[in-house]
């Protein structure tokens, strides 16, 4: 039975708010959870856990479609996707993942509300229960770890259109049968992701990109030039500097009820993804009612230990301005664990030069460091290597990719890396930890690695074509 006040309340059961919220109740501070939707928020619900599960099947159909290159036969390189199947497998997944974190909740004894939040005053908050009716708990301290949602960007003609074949990355993973042919506005992670698994599962793809570059996150030319070059390779459309799409519905005698009008192209498509970003879920939370204002994209700033402008109050994973990952909102967890006890002293400081982030294509993109057009002022040298020099992308006939690592050019160190390979995600992690046990770019060289591992290419990256440059 939920009680009325708690020495701690935590709003969102995001990957940050969820191991929170039992471990304040582990330390004897009773603590209650307010979630809206479901238990375990969007990584596991509709982000990391799902989409990464469907691509597992992308890749499969990708490697089917392949045998034939690897002496095995497989239908003559037919392949048949049941999308149903497909769903259902990320179905049952996300299911074991969630009921998981369910039952952790339960056992922690943290009282959970299912139902929406928002501020009444700096220590008071107001449920609108899923159930029906409403409650009002406060608590000495309260934790808003609510996410994002995402954007819905105001496009002429987006309301005219069918909304059952509009998607976005919730609804995309819920299709029960593949698109003909798939428009996806937005070339960033999850424009990306889903453009190849859905052209892997057998959709026409064309992907509509405001900037002259896909992946304005992640902006060093050379690594995104070849993640882009695979991309087209593996059949995928791309228009690139568009600056405005207008869209209509189709004439009725058309098959492909979408038409999408760009300054050079008109183009029809059975549906429509709009993958332009993340919206942070911060307009319905009356936060003037907790004295906190917003940053103009409707973030909640927050300072090196995570509070708010009101002190009792923190802010955790992507509803706060940054990058918007899991490893991003969990660490904002650690920072909390850590500064509950009487010896933390923890910051976002110490993680901001190495923030790791990896984009599930196939082959992935790791990435390691500041972005290219953010490195500080300083001499560097970069050191790129194609991934057909790697020996086990040879063996296992996945060479498409690089690596590309820059260096401090007076000290040696690794300043940044980027892995574009099958596993690009996992040896960005190895040179991610060389990064923080100080191991330069030598150290790495040297280092003995079995063979034939992926990680053994370190020795070598660093043959690879040399440039030094100046940021002045
Ligand atoms: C398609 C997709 C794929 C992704 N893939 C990856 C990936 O591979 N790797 C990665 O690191 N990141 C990935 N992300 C991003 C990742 O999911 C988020 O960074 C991560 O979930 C962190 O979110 P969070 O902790 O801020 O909160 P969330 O996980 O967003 O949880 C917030 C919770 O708060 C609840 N809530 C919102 N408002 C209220 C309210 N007023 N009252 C009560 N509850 C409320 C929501 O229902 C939600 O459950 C992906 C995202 C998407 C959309
Ligand atoms: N693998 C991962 O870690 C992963 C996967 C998915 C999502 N995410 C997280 O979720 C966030 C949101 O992903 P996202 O892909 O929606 O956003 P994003 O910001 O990564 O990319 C959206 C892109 O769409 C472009 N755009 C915006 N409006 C447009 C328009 N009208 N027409 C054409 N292009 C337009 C933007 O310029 C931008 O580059 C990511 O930035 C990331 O933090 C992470």
């Amino acid at each position: 039975m939920a009680k009325n006040h708690y020495d701690a309340l935590v709003l969102g059961s995001g990957q940050a708010g969820t191991p929170l919220a039992t471990h304040l109740q582990s330390l004897s501070l009773s603590t209650c959870l307010v979630e809206r939707s479901h238990i375990a928020g969007c990584c596991v619900n509709e982000g990391c856990t799902p989409t990464k599960t469907m691509v597992a099947s992308g890749r499969v159909a990708y490697l089917a479609r392949r045998a034939g290159d690897y002496g095995v036969s497989a239908g003559n390189g037919e392949v048949k996707v049941d999308m149903q199947k497909v769903r259902q497998r990320k179905r049952d997944i996300v299911n074991s993942f969630r009921g998981g974190s369910e039952r952790r909740l339960k056992d922690s004894g943290v009282d959970v509300l299912m139902g929406e939040a928002s501020f009444v005053s700096p220590n008071e908050v107001s449920v609108k229960l899923n159930d029906g009716g409403e409650t009002t708990v406060s608590a000495d301290k309260i934790y808003i770890n609510v996410g994002c949602r995402p954007s819905r960007p105001s496009i002429p003609g987006l309301d005219d259109l069918d909304q059952s074949r509009v998607l976005d990355s919730t609804s995309i993973q819920e299709l029960g049968e593949v698109p003909e042919h798939l428009a996806v506005l937005g070339g960033g992670y999850i424009g990306l992701e889903f453009a190849q698994l859905f052209r892997r599962l057998g959709a026409k793809v064309t992907i509509i990109h405001r900037s002259p570059r896909l992946l304005s996150k992640l902006d060093d030319p050379e690594l995104v030039d070849c993640l882009t070059s695979i991309l087209k390779e593996d059949g995928i459309t791309m228009h690139l500097s568009v600056p405005h799409t207008t869209l209509s519905p189709s004439p009725s005698s058309s098959s492909l009820p979408i038409t999408l009008k760009t300054p050079t192209t008109t183009l029809h498509a059975s549906h429509l993804l709009l993958a332009t970003g993340r919206t942070p879920n911060t307009s319905t939370l009356s936060l003037a009612s907790a004295n906190i204002s917003l940053t103009p994209t409707g973030h909640i700033p927050v300072s090196p230990t995570l509070s708010t402008t009101t002190s009792h109050i923190f802010a955790l994973g992507d509803v706060k301005p940054g990058p918007a990952f899991t490893h991003i909102s969990y660490d904002d967890f650690r920072i909390l664990r850590s500064n509950l006890s009487s010896s933390g002293t923890s910051t976002t400081h110490a993680r901001d030069k190495r923030v790791p982030s990896v984009v599930y294509t196939d082959p992935q993109f790791g990435h390691v460091g500041p972005k290219f057009g953010a490195l500080p002022r300083g001499r560097y040298v970069s050191y790129s290597m194609p991934g057909g020099w790697v020996a086990r992308g040879l063996e296992t006939g996945e060479t498409r990719g690089m690596m590309k690592g820059v260096v401090d050019a007076g000290t040696g160190e690794v300043v940044s890396f980027g892995a574009i390979g099958v596993e690009g995600g996992e040896v960005m992690g190895v040179v991610q930890m060389a990064m923080v046990g100080g191991v330069g770019w030598e150290g790495l060289r040297d280092m003995v690695f079995a063979h034939p591992s992926w990680g053994e290419s370190l020795n070598n990256v660093w043959g690879g074509e040399r440039r030094e440059f100046v940021v002045e």
